[in-house]
């Protein structure tokens, strides 16, 4: 922990966040244990307090069927009065934790106060547009939150349109949004949780509903829910191409077990070795590419560029072997390959780091000694672009904007074979997403795989278990 309170100082905290990291959080509160309806109360009082000494003839509160809505019924039932326009019906309110807050506004609706309106056109509102032109009231703005995905639909976009105009023409209508504005939404004030996001616009108040500082440093299922969706009629190769360069005369394991975890996830595995690895396989899953000699060097480099140039992701230095001709292999392969690579194991040792770029399109996955090896300069953290992954009892995930630790794993883990197993699958995983997820994720589902095999098999798991286990642990958080 103690580099860890280290990188927390110098990767500088981020003030403002996207609404997919923000989600990330969110998720990874409830994976801390805190219940999205214990946020959603705290996200609802929070406005209400805001909005509850403004004197308003009228409040109207639009709510979307997300959680954004779901904050609209808890400021709702704070304010005791007001009309609660969804936009959709009761059946579509896509969360429990929303829909249990629109059961409550309607045992309250019999008491008169509160009035719901369940709508699907913007013309059923037009009464309210009516009524409201010579009106000082509240419009609460709790449509579309964090959850917003391309261009406003309707009636969203009629709606939002509705209430521009109202504001030019009466005065004394207060719009607030909630969390985020809806669209092209001129709202006067925002009341956004935790922290400010990318899309917020001006007059924005930050208000604290309890997500603790550690649900944006732990890893947990809101990383693997931000993970790209295998898309269902993919076809062969969209999810993801890894190319696995190692192995040598002394190590042919590595590399295949870099590849049967990576062949867990994407869809096409290449493995270029020497013919010392090659010739002794029998995976018909993996394409096979062999030069010739004991260890890759460099006069291989101009063939694994070539073969690399089909491929989204090089998994580089399974063992690979450390010594001069895989030293120049190593840095020569990687001056002149510009795309994505995880370095992992013999390759992480023969990189001459002097003169190195720490591009944002590696992954490093060292253990302790081949970090110390790598002499990262903490105190100039903002030249580390590439992602690393410190791998021990807890793994260190890092970058220079980004920090994060997983918790997942067991001492079991030590066995051989578990960092060509990580490798593999950050590099599939890297193939379609971003490296800090990748990074993320990747660590996050072998350490979870191996707890799953501690509770079954006791510490005396395998590696190919471990790779065994990948799908399951996939599955219990798709
Ligand atoms: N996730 C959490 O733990 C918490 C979330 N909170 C609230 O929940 C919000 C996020 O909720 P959700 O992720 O459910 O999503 P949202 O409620 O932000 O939006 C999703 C809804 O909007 C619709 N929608 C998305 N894009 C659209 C578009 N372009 N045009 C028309 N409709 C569109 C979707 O169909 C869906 O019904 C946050 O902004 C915040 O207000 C708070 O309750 C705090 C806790
Ligand atoms: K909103």
């Amino acid at each position: 922990m103690e580099l860890f309170n280290i990188l927390k100082e110098k990767i500088k905290e981020k003030e403002v966040i996207t609404p997919k990291e923000m989600a990330i959080i969110d998720d990874n509160a409830e994976f801390l244990g805190i219940p999205k309806i214990l946020l959603m109360e705290n996200a609802g009082k929070a406005v209400y307090e805001e909005i509850k000494n403004i004197e308003a003839e009228e409040y109207i509160i639009f709510c979307g069927t997300g959680n954004n809505g779901g904050d609209g019924f808890v400021v709702a039932r704070h304010l005791g009065k007001g009309e609660v326009i969804l936009i959709g019906k009761e059946g579509e309110i896509k969360t429990y934790e929303a829909r249990e807050n629109f059961k409550i506004l309607k045992n309250l609706a019999e008491f008169g106060n509160i009035k719901i309106r369940e709508i699907r056109r913007a013309e059923e509102v037009e009464d309210i547009f009516e009524r409201l032109k010579d009106k000082k009231a509240v419009i609460v703005d709790a449509m579309i939150g964090t959850g917003v995905k391309g261009e406003l639909r309707e009636p969203f976009k009629t709606i939002v349109d509705k209430i521009n105009e109202l504001k030019k023409i009466n005065k004394d209508i207060l719009v607030v949004s909630v969390d985020v504005e809806t669209g092209h939404l001129k709202s006067d004030l925002t009341i956004t949780f935790h922290k400010r996001k990318t899309i917020n616009r001006e007059n924005v108040i930050v208000k604290d509903i309890g997500i603790p500082k550690e649900a944006e440093y732990i890893v947990g299922w809101g990383d693997l829910k931000a993970l790209r969706k295998r898309d269902s009629n993919s076809h062969k190769g969209q999810n993801g191409k890894v190319l696995i360069i190692g192995g040598s005369r002394d190590f042919f394991g590595a590399p295949i077990l870099a590849g049967l975890s990576a062949l867990k996830i994407a869809d096409l595995v290449g493995i270029l070795s020497v013919d010392k690895v090659i010739d002794k396989l029998n995976h018909p899953e993996f394409i096979m590419y062999k030069v010739e000699g004991d260890y890759l060097s460099s006069q291989h480099v101009d063939y694994a560029l070539n073969i690399a140039k089909k491929y989204d992701v090089v998994v580089l230095g399974n063992g690979l072997g450390a010594n001069n001709r895989t030293k120049a292999f190593v840095n020569e392969f990687l001056s002149k390959y510009d795309k994505k690579v995880v370095i992992d194991a013999d390759a992480i040792k023969v990189i001459d780091y002097n003169s190195f770029e720490f591009s944002e399109n590696y992954i490093f996955t060292p253990h302790k000694k081949e970090f110390e090896y790598m002499n990262v300069d903490l105190e100039n953290i903002e030249e580390i672009k590439s992602t690393i992954v410190l791998k021990g009892k807890y793994d260190i995930i890092f970058n220079a904007d980004n920090l994060k630790i997983n918790k997942t794993g067991n001492a079991g883990m030590t066995v051989g074979g578990t960092g060509d197993v990580l490798a593999g699958l950050i590099g599939a995983l890297f193939a379609v997403n971003e490296a800090f997820i990748s990074a993320c994720c990747g660590a996050f589902i072998n350490g979870y795989a191996g707890d799953l095999l501690l509770k079954e098999k006791g510490y005396c798991y395998t590696s190919l278990d471990l790779i065994e286990k990948i799908p399951n642990v996939l599955k219990i958080f798709e």
